[in-house]
């Protein structure tokens, strides 16, 4: 199979390697925005800028200049922008009237394009760009680091498409990585955009040093918020217990890799959210995606209580302390309700 990855950052590079290993044994162009990149990747084997001390398998090729010169011949598009790139990337992929099967990676909601818009899924924005697309996400926990070196690990691949799903089991199911399919693509996608936001709840509620148990309650009642909008928005509720709901919560809100994580607990030591996300280096959806899931939630009466505390955090409108208290002091209600 010969496999276009779009966007050479650390999940595109580590996707990468992971289709090019000698048990998938497929061959990768990967696409990096900056020529110099590129070059430097090539030459060097390795992504020092963001995904340093692993080495590119001999499979992957990397390679730049405009985007509609390598998708010639592709079996498989997948990309790995963040949800910032993925309009204009799906833009180009339509003009050069693209057939192959086509996954995107990023997690998150598109910020709105207009005042009075709200934000959109990844599918939202490839139904308005490319409507006559094969496409899908693929998503789940992982952490890029651990799968570019093998460690093992289970995805999903979502798509309303059996084609898209089929594709990206054959490209990416090996003994490090199992891939499972569901053709639930909204579940999927509120799972790995509301996990970021929580994920930033959970790096303050260890930053404060607030708990065990208040981190296993901000999960519990994540996961509820989660479930909820997804619900609404048309998702089976069984998603929600699967890899990209509770799976990719407990990794990103836990696990030490997680940038959303972090970025919760630079908040918990006073810096701003722009200083925060200075320091990391990488992009952190959660911090693009929290307004939007507030917004959506509030359009269709859904409650998300965590959400919003982490939108006023990151706004700087309430501190730690006040964001506690008012979520703790929120009226008793039923566990269901
Ligand atoms: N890193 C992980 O472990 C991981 C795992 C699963 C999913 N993801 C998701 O994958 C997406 C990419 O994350 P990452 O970790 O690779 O990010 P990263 O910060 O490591 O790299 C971002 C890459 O995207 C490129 N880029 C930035 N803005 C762009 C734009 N507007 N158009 C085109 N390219 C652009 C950058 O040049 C860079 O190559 C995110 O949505 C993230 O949530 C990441
Ligand atoms: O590092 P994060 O917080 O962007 O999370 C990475 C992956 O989405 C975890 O599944």
């Amino acid at each position: 199979m010969h496999i276009v990855v779009i966007g050479a950052g650390a999940w595109g590079t580590a996707m990468a390697c992971a289709a090019a290993r000698p048990a998938g044994g497929h061959r990768v162009t990967l696409w990096a925005r900056a020529p110099e990149q590129a070059q430097a990747m090539q030459s060097t084997r390795t992504n020092p800028r963001y995904l340093p001390d692993v080495v590119l398998p001999a499979g992957v090729s990397v390679v730049s200049g405009p985007l509609a010169a390598a998708l010639p011949g592709a079996d498989l598009l997948i990309i790995g922008t963040p949800m910032a790139g993925l309009r204009s990337t799906l833009h180009t992929l339509a003009q050069a009237k693209v057939t192959a099967p086509v996954a995107w990676l990023c997690k998150g909601f598109e910020a709105p394009t207009t005042a009075d818009a709200l934000g959109l899924m990844a599918h939202e924005v490839a139904a308005q760009v490319a409507p006559g697309l094969q496409c899908g996400a693929l998503s789940g926990p992982s952490f890029a680091l651990e799968v570019a070196r093998a460690q093992p690990t289970c995805l999903v691949a979502a798509s309303a498409h059996a084609a898209v799903r089929a594709a990206l089991q054959a490209a990416f199911h090996s003994p490090a990585l199992r891939v499972y399919a569901n053709a639930d693509i909204v579940g999927v996608e509120v799972g790995g955009a509301v996990k970021n936001v929580m994920a930033i709840a959970a790096g303050l509620c260890d930053g404060l040093a607030l708990g065990l148990n208040a981190r296993a309650a901000l999960l519990t009642r994540g996961l509820a918020e989660m479930t909820r909008l997804g619900v609404a928005l048309g998702a089976k509720v069984e998603t929600f217990m699967g890899l990209s709901g509770m799976g990719d919560l407990l990794l990103t809100a836990t696990g030490d890799l997680s940038r959303n994580r972090k970025v919760g607990l630079l908040l918990a030591q006073g810096l701003s959210q722009e200083a925060a996300v200075q320091s990391l280096g990488h992009v952190a959806e959660g911090v693009y995606s929290a307004r939007t899931v507030v917004q959506r939630a509030q359009a269709l009466g859904v409650e998300m209580p965590i959400a919003m505390a982490v939108v006023q955090l990151l706004d700087g409108t309430a501190s730690p302390q006040q964001v506690l208290h008012a979520l703790m002091g929120r009226d008793p209600k039923g566990e269901y309700v």
